[in-house]
């Protein structure tokens, strides 16, 4: 559990979609230079094949194991499986967790969106290894994420769970806000485009890892 909750700390998330001016590739490199501690793989790109998407996936991939990154691949359980992912992340819209689990084994993480306590307390019930609670704050990233539910909503979540289950802040945050959210209760915090819209990634990523205790 102790694992997990480390590899949260500043949990990178990003697909083309999040890279307008530069390749994705060399994002994650300058991310990974700043020291982030995971990085999940979320292609949203409307027009990329999913040929393309396995195609750019292999070589995050690849990067990911060459520095001990652990790779998580959103939504989709069968791009995991081809791209040979540590784990896979759903929401509450993605396949049920239960079936997640059967279909990647107990060798991989699976990571679950939650914004409740009891969407929380029914995902580590069915097999989550870690959740991920947000929008933290309003986020650009995603169109679909609904209102900010706040730190506040960490703290909650964190009494209901117990002190050892790893949660994840996402949405909205950046380096300047970082710190409430950890302050309520979060083993790390999750981010597109704090790193991946910064004009130095890995500057971005050091100052969010400087903020873990
Ligand atoms: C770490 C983490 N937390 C939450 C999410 C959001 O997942 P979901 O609700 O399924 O939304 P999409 O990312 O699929 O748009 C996440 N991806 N990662
Ligand atoms: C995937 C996701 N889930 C909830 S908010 C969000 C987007 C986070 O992106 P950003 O860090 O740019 O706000
Ligand atoms: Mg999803």
């Amino acid at each position: 559990m102790n694992e997990i909750r480390q590899m949260l700390n500043v949990y990178f998330i990003m697909g083309s979609q999040d890279c307008p001016n530069e390749k994705p590739e060399e994002v994650l490199r300058k991310a990974m230079a700043g020291g982030i501690t995971c990085f999940q793989f979320r292609e949203k790109h409307p027009r990329l094949h999913m040929h393309q998407a396995v195609e750019l996936g292999k070589r995050l991939r690849a990067m990911c194991k060459n520095h001990s990154i652990p790779f998580i691949v959103n939504d989709r359980v069968d791009l995991a499986l081809i791209l040979e992912a540590d784990g896979v992340h759903i929401g509450q819209e993605d396949l049920p967790v239960q079936e997640a689990r059967k279909l990647i084994g107990h060798n991989r993480i699976l990571g679950v969106s939650a914004k409740t306590p009891a969407e929380a307390l029914a995902a580590r019930r069915d097999g989550a290894d870690y959740i991920g609670v947000g929008p933290m704050f309003v986020t650009m990233s995603k169109q679909d994420a609904g209102q900010a539910i706040g730190p506040g909503r960490i703290t909650e979540i964190r009494k209901t769970v117990g002190a050892e289950f790893p949660i994840v802040g996402i949405g909205g945050i950046h380096p300047q806000n970082a710190k409430l959210v950890l302050e309520a209760g979060a083993d790390g915090v999750a981010v597109i485009s704090a790193i991946s819209r910064s004009d130095s990634p890995k500057t971005a990523a050091q100052k969010l890892k400087m903020l873990i205790g």
